[in-house]
């Protein structure tokens, strides 16, 4: 199915201007903690990168004063390397971990990233895409965007309704990765395990974050360009639960 065949009517996305980074992440922490009080057993889907960091400290602070016990909660990472040693700091399990996983108090066993050092890539991807259906799908899905405007690893090309798989990563995003390998574009692998875009807008609710202005222009291609492939993002406008959150400088291009 090509994304322009897909019949679902176009739904409207709550966007938020806040006022900085750090107050978007409070409104994203304060969402998913609510989720979390109502449904101890919900599944959360978590990013890696830059942007939902602050989320997970806002989450983390939040926890300190009001504890939550999320013991019973799962969580499903968006993407890892393939080929990267899981035990390594840049791979998505160790950040994953670091950000996520131990200092929220998840059950490391109810913590799922894409096993991007299988031997069977292809049945390893199958595997995980089965394992969040199995489970009946991801809650609430945190998402960054990239330069490009891709989700997770669905960089520009990727069809809208792709499930999760291998992908080769396209050069700008090596490049703006590079910061978390020494500044060595050619120590950043060239393929990852991503979620597809149709693995993503299976979760129930999304909500996706950026700040800075180099995510301006991908963040008006996504909310007022074309649905289509050339920006991954954009297939966020066929799903009925998104909100939007953003710092002044990356809604600097909107409309
Ligand atoms: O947040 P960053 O580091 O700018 O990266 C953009 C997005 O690309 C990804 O790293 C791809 O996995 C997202 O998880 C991330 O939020």
């Amino acid at each position: 199915m090509s994304s322009a065949s897909l019949a679902r009517p176009l739904t409207s996305l709550r966007v938020c201007v806040a006022s900085d980074a750090e107050a978007a992440a409070e409104l994203a922490a304060t969402r998913i903690l609510a989720l979390l009080r109502e449904k101890p057993t919900a599944s959360l889907g978590v990013a890696t990168g830059s942007t939902p960091s602050p989320v997970y400290r806002a989450l983390a602070r939040a926890m300190r004063s009001t504890p939550l016990d999320l013991s019973r909660a799962r969580a499903f990472a968006l993407d890892e390397y393939v080929g990267i040693d899981p035990r390594l700091p840049q791979s998505y399990r160790s950040v994953i971990d670091a950000e996520v996983t131990e200092p929220l108090g998840f059950d490391r066993r109810l913590v799922s990233v894409p096993d991007g050092s299988a031997t069977d890539l292809a049945a390893a991807a199958s595997a995980y895409e089965a394992s969040i259906d199995s489970i009946g799908g991801v809650d609430l899905q945190i998402l960054g965007i990239g330069h490009n405007g891709h989700i997770g690893f669905n960089e520009p090309g990727s069809a809208h309704d792709s499930l999760t798989r291998v992908v080769d990563l396209a050069e700008e995003t090596r490049e703006a990765n590079a910061r978390f390998f020494d500044g060595d574009v050619d120590l950043v692998p060239r393929q990852a395990m991503t979620q597809g875009i149709g693995t993503i807008l299976k979760a129930r609710s999304i909500v996706l974050l950026a700040f800075g202005s180099g995510k301006a222009e991908a963040v008006a291609q996504a909310l007022e360009g074309p649905i289509d492939q050339a920006s991954p993002a954009s297939a966020l406008r066929r799903h009925a639960d998104v909100t939007i959150l953003l710092d002044k400088a990356a809604a600097s291009s909107l409309s």
